[in-house]
């Protein structure tokens, strides 16, 4: 295929305009979270694939952490069960933990570490049980209505600990690591983790100069349903408060909003399902998703 001449210098321009990041994010982490919801059609999954690569060989230390929460709610459905989740956590008994585990830890994280690799790229997928280095207990959530009440919500697991030496490790030896959401406790049981959670968490122990978050939605929208472009820890109050924030968008925006303000440099939620989102996110001039601020 032959270029003409305008759409020749059009790709030279986006080439030359990633230069600058490349050397600003030159052997910087970067954190992406990659929700179930943008895991859609083989185009998008194989770009998603395509990209990290990209990154991985012009310099960067990109880790993956993945979820999978539509991906859990197909299997449940086939054996007859049907999720629930109160306030964007997943309801986890005992044996919804077990397909959790098999999902995210199997299907899933096998899937996108094969992807990375069919493109070139050296990728390891983990759980937080490889080398236990997520550790994790009971979560006991605060009810909405009333702090002091707290709701148990099965084997949804809160983080203790993230050991970043396994992580840095394989950044040393240029692999990719790609990380389930699971826990394991003080007596090696299994914990569900909001993918969000760990990505944000896992960010702040990198010091990661960058955490995305890719989704389903453009960003976080307004209640009209418009784009809202940069957020403050204040602003995000307001829209939890007066419930236009919901949902899914409920650990991730405060994971989001946890990670900027404990030294991750950039915080953004962006659409996942937009091809190469993440390229644009990290090597044009162009503004995606939203910004979360850390005041
Ligand atoms: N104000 C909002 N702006 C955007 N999305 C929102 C908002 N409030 C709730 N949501 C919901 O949050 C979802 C994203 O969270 P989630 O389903 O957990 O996605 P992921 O699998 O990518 O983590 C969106 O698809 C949307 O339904
Ligand atoms: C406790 C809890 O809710 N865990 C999530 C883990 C997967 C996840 O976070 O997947 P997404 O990023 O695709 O939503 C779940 O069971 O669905």
């Amino acid at each position: 295929m032959s270029l003409t001449p305008a759409s020749a210098r059009e790709k030279a321009r986006v080439l030359a305009e990633a230069l600058p990041y490349i050397r600003r994010f030159h052997d910087k982490t970067i954190v992406i979270k990659y929700g179930g919801n943008a895991m859609t059609d083989e185009n998008l999954k194989n770009g998603f694939a395509r990209d990290v690569v990209l990154l991985k060989l012009v310099g960067m230390n990109p880790v993956v952490v993945h979820g999978g929460g539509p991906q859990i709610d197909e299997l449940l459905r086939r054996v007859g069960k049907q999720g629930q989740f109160i306030q964007g956590m997943r309801v986890t008994d005992r044996e919804t933990m077990d397909m959790v585990e098999m999902v995210l830890g199997g299907l899933v994280n096998k899937e996108i570490v094969n992807r990375i690799n069919q493109h070139g790229g050296k990728a390891v997928g983990l759980s937080g049980k490889d080398g236990a280095f997520i550790r994790a207990r009971k979560l006991l959530m605060p009810s909405r209505d009333n702090a002091e009440e707290l709701i148990d919500i099965g084997q949804v697991g809160e983080i203790v600990s993230i050991d970043p030496s396994l992580i840095a490790f394989l950044d040393q030896g240029d692999f990719i690591p790609v990380i389930a959401p699971i826990g394991v406790g003080a007596d090696g049981e299994a914990y569900n983790i909001n993918a969000d959670v760990v990505a944000g968490k896992l960010a702040e122990v990198l010091r990661a100069e960058k955490l995305i978050l890719l989704t389903n939605t453009p960003g976080v929208l307004d209640k009209q349903g418009r784009l809202l472009t940069g957020l403050t820890p204040k602003e995000v109050d307001a829209l939890v408060a007066d419930g236009t924030l919901s949902g899914g968008m409920l650990p991730k925006i405060s994971a989001a909003l946890d990670a900027a303000r404990n030294g991750v440099k950039s915080v953004h939620i962006i659409d996942g399902r937009v091809e190469h989102a993440l390229l644009l996110e990290v090597l044009t001039d162009e503004g995606v998703g939203t910004l979360i601020k850390a005041r």
